[in-house]
Formats: structure tokens, sequence, C-alpha cells
């Protein structure tokens, strides 16, 4: 398993392009069961989670075509040769769930395995099926697999979701985009990773409106057909790497910021400290003077302050002067990062849902381990800042979101390389 080596105190200048999202992606890949048309994804970026998942569309017989190096994919499900997603990929990809709506729209039929739980919650996957059952899908639960059914088709009707779920949003609006009649989904997610999985939906011929507030109408329609669609800039990548020069001093310009995706994160950046300004290809980041500010910021659904970001923005705020206080509202068990951030010499403690970060610790490299995707990518802030040398482990958790992390961060200076077991 490979480890990182980080040699902290090093300021960083220079230019970090951000790639497409993960999460967008991982929606988008998945319509393409709805037709036997290709459906051809640019600014795909090339992460182990898109390669879970095209496996996981290989398995059902999709053809799956990487062109530009990675950067295409052209997926085609002109034939669907099996309606089952096997718990051996699905365990490894919450994701996965997101083929249970096409499937079932497209098929009639599709059996899936149940996610289970991860490192940051239970992550329950009970509005999807309910929603799914709104739009009359039989469902059953057996053997840890959801054996779904609707022979005579999906039909249209108004789903209210209990509460906002991304990824019950995204299943629900592909499985109403083939259903017969007008589903009207009340209580969506508003997250740019659903605008542009409506965006490439209409491209295929869908028939949506409302996307990016919170109801969302489609009209379904006999057939879908392929199109070429070019998945948004990836926001968490994007604040992760805003986050670097604002810890460890120097200014990055990062290149395809955009203000629109990370609005709530500037703000908090811009209390504790930081200066966002725009430049011609995005925008660049540097602290402001050499103290950060302490400050208080609760995660919340888009447009608020993204739990994907949270992580990363605690290692920040243990270099701010005072007491700060972050509201963990998403995930019930998403500050596994604490610990290991403690190692390393932060003083935060946590209380159910509410960690206190006492500010300015001295951070001093460790061996630390990362449990899941956005903690390592906060290990890894903290290291830029810590003296001396940080290995973090597990680092198979930040392949899954970040591409080519090490290169992006050496290049502005980081003393960081990739240590191969
Ligand atoms: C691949 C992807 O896009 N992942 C993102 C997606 O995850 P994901 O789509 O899984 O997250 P949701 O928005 O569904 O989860 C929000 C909350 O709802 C709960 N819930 C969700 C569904 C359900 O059926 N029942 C239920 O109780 C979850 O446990 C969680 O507490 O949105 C999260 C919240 O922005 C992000 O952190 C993830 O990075
Ligand atoms: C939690 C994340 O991903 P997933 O929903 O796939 O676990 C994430 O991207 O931070």
């Amino acid at each position: 398993m490979d480890r990182i080596a980080i040699t902290g105190g090093a300021p960083l200048n220079g230019a970090i392009a951000i790639g497409g999202a993960k999460n967008a992606c991982l929606a988008l890949m998945p319509a393409a069961l709805l037709t036997d048309e290709p459906l051809t994804l640019t600014n795909a970026p090339r992460l182990a989670d898109i390669a879970t998942m095209r496996a996981l569309l290989e398995s059902l017989g999709c053809e799956v075509a990487a062109l530009n190096e990675g950067r295409a994919l052209a997926i085609g499900a002109e034939r669907i040769a099996s309606r089952l997603a096997h718990y051996d990929i699905v365990r490894k990809m919450r994701a996965s769930i997101l083929v249970l709506g096409p499937l079932l729209a497209r098929e009639g039929a599709a059996v899936v395995s149940l996610p289970g739980g991860c490192a940051i919650g239970a992550r329950p996957v009970d509005i999807h099926l309910s929603g799914l059952e709104a739009l009359g899908a039989t469902l059953e639960l057996r053997d840890g697999y959801v054996h779904a059914e609707a022979p005579g088709g999906l039909k249209g009707a108004r789903v209210t979701f209990r509460i906002v779920s991304v990824g019950a949003t995204e299943n629900l609006m592909m499985a109403a985009t083939l259903a017969k009649g007008t589903t009207e989904l009340v209580n969506a997610a508003k997250e740019p990773e659903i605008v542009d999985l409506a965006r490439c939906l209409r491209a295929m011929g869908a028939r949506i409106q409302g996307e990016g507030t919170d109801t969302i109408t489609i009209e379904g329609v006999d057939r879908l057909h392929g199109a070429t669609h070019r998945v948004i800039a990836d926001r968490i990548e994007m604040g992760t790497y805003m986050i670097a020069p604002a810890i460890a001093g120097g200014a990055v310009e990062i290149v395809g910021g955009d203000r629109a995706l990370v609005g709530a994160m500037i703000e908090a950046l811009e209390e504790a400290g930081v200066r966002v300004e725009d430049t011609e290809r995005g925008f660049s980041v540097r602290r402001e003077g050499d103290a950060l500010k302490a400050m208080r910021f609760a995660t919340a659904p888009f447009p608020g302050f993204p739990t994907d970001l949270q992580a990363q923005m605690m290692s920040l705020l243990t270099q701010a002067e005072g007491e700060s206080v972050v509201s963990e509202t998403i995930f019930e068990n998403r500050f596994m990062h604490v610990p290991e951030l403690a190692r390393m010499g932060a003083d935060i403690t946590v209380h159910g849902g509410e960690a206190r970060v006492r500010g300015r610790a001295r951070l001093r490299g460790a061996p630390v381990m990362a449990s899941d995707l956005r903690a390592s990518a906060g290990l890894i802030l903290a290291a830029l800042a810590a003296e001396g040398e940080t290995v973090i482990s597990r680092v198979y958790h930040l392949d899954r979101g970040y591409e080519r992390v090490e290169a992006k961060l050496a290049a502005c200076g980081a003393r960081i390389e990739r240590l191969k077991d």
C-alpha cells in the first residue's frame, strides 16, 4: 500500500489546475444505462472511483472506452447483459447504488447490492428506495441485495424527500426520465453535480426543469439518445487546494476556479483571513498577513459549507488564533481525522457533532493514517504546515478522489513524495 511523505514548512507558489468532478462523473456514468446510444463524457477525472464505476458498468454489459488518455469516457449500453450489481463492486464505492434507478427505468428490473456503512457514517439508502417505490417499483431486500421490479415501467409521481439527499435526488432524476407521466421531486438536493446531471440528461432528450432549486420536475419520455457532455469542475478538489497556500503560506492560482461552486468556502476562508482574488484563469489564494483568525462553521447542503471540505478546513483552523467551532450536520461520524491531527500536535475536542479547535497549535510531523477520502486530504494539508516529516499511510483513500496530488503540490514547491511499498 502506497504512503505519502511530506516535509512541511515550504511555502507554496504556482498554479494548480482543477479536474472534472468525481461526484458529478459518478452520477453521469450510470446515466449511460438509460439509452442504447453512446454517452461521451469529457473532462473526466482519472481516479480510482471512476475505474470502479467503469468496472460496474462493464459488469452490466456496457462497453466503455477511455479516450484522450482517459480524459474522456465513451460509454455504450446498447444491450444490458446483466441486471445484477454485485456486492464485490458495490462494497468498494457507495455511489454504485446510482445504477439502480437507470436499470429499473430501462429494464424494468434490477438486483443491486446494498452498499453498507462506511467510516463517515451508516449512510442508509432508504430515501432512494422509498422514492423508487413511489414511482411504482416493487422492492424486496434479500441476502443483502435490493431486488427491484417495475414490469409495466415506472410511473411519474410526487416524491417529497425526508431529508436532502444528493444520491437519492440523482437516482430518482434518472429513473423518472423514462417513467410514464410527470415526476416532481420535492426537497431535492441543489448541488452543482445535480445541475450537471440534469444538463446531461437534457442533452440526451430528457425533459427536466428546476434543477438547482428544491423542486425538480421531470416529464417522462419514451426513449433517450446519446450525447456528449463535459463534466463540471471538481469543487471539492478546488476547495482543498485553496487551503494549501492558506495553511503553508505563499500564493496559488487555482486554474479553473469558479466562485459559484465554492461560495461558502470562500466566505469561510475570508473570515479566517485568507484572500481570494480573481485571475483570468480562475482565482488566486493567499493568506492575508501572518495570522489566521478562529471562526465557526457548520456543514450544510449546497449552497452551504460542504461536508466534503470539513476535514481540510479543520486542518487550517488548527493554525488560527483562538478557538474555532466546527459543526458537522451531514454525517454522524465524520471526525476520524481528529485523532490523527492530534498525533501531529493539534488541540481539538469533539462532542457529538461539534469539534472545538484551539489554535495556534505547533504541528509536528508524525506517522498518521488516512481513514477516508477527505480525512486524507486534511492530513496532507496539515503536513504542509508541520515541522519535519509526516508519513501518511492508507493513501488509497486519497486516490479515490484526487488525481496526481503529489505532482500538483510539488509543482508549487511542496516537499512531497509517494512511497511505493
Ligand atoms: C458520490 C457522491 O456524490 N458523494 C457525495 C454525496 O453522497 P450521498 O449522496 O451518499 O449523500 P446524501 O446527500 O445522500 O447524504 C446526506 C445525508 O442523508 C442520509 N441519507 C441519505 C440517503 C438515504 O437514503 N438515507 C439517508 O439517511 C445520509 O446518511 C447523510 O446523513 O453527497 C454527500 C453530501 O453532500 C457528499 O459528502 C458525498 O461526497
Ligand atoms: C464521501 C465522499 O464520497 P462517497 O460518497 O463516494 O463516499 C466524498 O467524495 O467525499
